[in-house]
């Protein structure tokens, strides 16, 4: 392992990395919390189906809009109204000031609506009465809120695929081991928990924690300096410059030394604007130091390995890392041993890979000449150079095409290159027309820009966050049909 010395030098030579583009002021974004259109006082539909889709709407994270000249400031206001109107009934002080009457109330009388996903005061008891209620809210209960909370179940805009133990464990050892402090915890509210629940435990390591999410019902359970809800789309501080100051607080702290962000977004969103508020998190960090213009804020981005060239080309430092992320709630992505599935989420970092331990117990090796952990089955090919697996597989090499490829894969004559033995020769039918995989068309091709247009410019990534906050609200019938095909269960091929 790369002691922490050296990792501090690579940090200071690395970041004479791009200054990011100045963003856009945020105008309006689309709210998330515990409005929903109804005071506290109205009843609400027992019905967990319902109960689920009226946290989807509010949490829904597509990002509307930024001040353009080509929105009308009539449109701006429509949209800033709305907004307002989808505002939490309550402020985040208000939250902590009801969370603080609800811990000093006896065990039996500490309630939790399991439909309205809230903590009841006593007086707010005959409002629920009819609904799901849970009683003897513990605190360990209230310190693990990710179990006690429905995870939120969009799975199009925010599924809430919550980490397994195993990754959470392995996330904060990783990041301990690399002499990290503080972790600004972006739409990871579990590992964030993880990272309390184990510094209450054990005093000696002395991690903190701030969480960054969209997921308003955290404002129940963590103070201001917790937790900021925090739209990762357009980098909005719904709590205003009161919030954003507490997380520039937090990120300068001892100088800017010592901290890591790490972001698990959702899996539909778009890169490019996920980038452009990253990168002005990074800003964030560097703060008004003139000095030390160099500190970046280093980063674990958890995320598909198939998106791994967008997300390359928006960080060019970036590299990922071979293991794969498990979650408690998501079939498709379990971490891959005795026939199940294996997870095709991995980490991307700025850090040297070399310096990340992955676990030996679970498989993985160093591999001498790449200086990285990698999986078990990824073998070093001696023509390419490199460990070449991206999904955890042995890929085998091919002479005519000049790289490695999946197993599964046989070279074409007829098309001159390696694609699935029942592909369609005339390339288009059904994969994707730039790599001539599977299960996405060219628009949405990862390697599309790598392979036509190489990598993109700040000019261009801004432009791409520009429309797509511009989208319309409404998605067609048909599309939603093709989306729902695309993500069905595949298997590997
Ligand atoms: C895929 S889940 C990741 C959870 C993580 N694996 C964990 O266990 O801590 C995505 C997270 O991002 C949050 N999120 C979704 N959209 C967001 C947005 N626009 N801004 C900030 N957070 C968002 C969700 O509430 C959720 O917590
Ligand atoms: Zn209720
Ligand atoms: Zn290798
Ligand atoms: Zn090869
Ligand atoms: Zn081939
Ligand atoms: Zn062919």
């Amino acid at each position: 392992m790369v002691q922490h010395c050296s990792l501090s030098k690579f940090l200071k030579a690395k970041n004479k990395a791009e200054s990011s583009t100045r963003a856009q002021p945020v105008g309006t974004v689309k709210n998330a919390g515990f409005s929903s259109g109804r005071t506290r006082s109205e009843p609400c539909s027992p019905s967990v189906q319902h109960r689920n889709k009226r946290w989807i709407s509010h949490c829904s994270i597509r990002p509307i809009a930024i001040s353009h000249p080509l929105i009308s400031q009539a449109r701006l206001q429509t949209r800033e109204e709305y907004n307002r109107s989808r505002q939490p009934p309550l402020s985040h002080k208000q939250y902590m000031l009801r969370f603080q009457e609800y811990i000093r109330l006896p065990l039996a009388k500490r309630k939790f609506c399991r439909d309205c996903q809230q903590l009841l005061l006593q007086e707010e008891w005959t409002d629920h009465s009819g609904h799901h209620v849970m009683g003897d809210i513990s605190v360990s209960h209230l310190k693990r809120p990710s179990q006690l909370l429905h995870p939120l179940e969009n799975k199009k805009t925010n599924a809430q695929y919550l980490f397994a133990e195993r990754s959470c464990k392995f996330l904060l050892d990783t990041i301990t081991d690399l002499g990290f402090t503080r972790v600004a915890c972006v739409g990871t509210p579990r590992l964030h928990e993880w990272i309390r629940h184990q510094s209450s435990e054990n005093e000696r390591l002395g991690v903190k924690s701030l969480l960054l999410d969209i997921d308003f019902r955290y404002s129940q359970f963590y103070g201001e300096e917790e937790f900021c809800h925090y739209n990762m789309f357009n980098h909005h501080f719904f709590g205003g410059e009161a919030a954003q100051s507490m997380c520039q607080k937090f990120l300068e702290e001892d100088d800017g030394e010592g901290v890591i962000m790490v972001t698990d977004p959702p899996f539909g969103g778009l890169v490019e604007p996920l980038a452009f508020s990253f990168h002005r998190l990074q800003e964030m960090h560097r703060g008004s130091s003139v000095t030390d213009k160099c500190k970046q804020l280093p980063i674990f981005w958890i995320f598909p390995y198939f998106f791994e060239s967008r997300i390359v080309q928006c960080f060019p430092e970036f590299t990922m890392l071979d293991y794969q992320v498990d979650y408690d709630n998501h079939s498709l992505y379990k971490h891959g041993k005795t026939g199940r599935r294996q997870s095709p989420v991995r980490i991307f970092t700025d850090l040297p890979p070399e310096s990340i331990a992955l676990p030996e117990k679970e498989g993985y090796r160093f591999c001498s000449l790449c200086k990285r952990f990698v999986s078990s089955e990824n073998k070093h090919c001696d023509v390419c150079g490199v460990c070449p697996s991206k999904d955890g597989r042995e890929w085998k090499h091919c002479d005519m095409c000049k790289k490695c490829v999946k197993p599964s894969w046989t070279h074409c004559v007829s098309c001159n290159r390696c694609a699935l033995p029942a592909h369609s020769c005339s390339g288009t039918k059904n994969g994707c027309f730039t790599c001539g995989e599977d299960g996405h068309k060219r628009r949405n091709c990862p390697h599309h820009c790598v392979a036509g247009q190489g990598k993109k410019t700040k000019v261009q990534v801004k432009k791409a966050f520009q429309r797509s906050a511009q989208r319309p609200v409404h998605i067609t019938a048909e599309r939603k049909k093709r989306r729902k095909n695309r993500t069905k269960k595949k298997p590997l091929t």
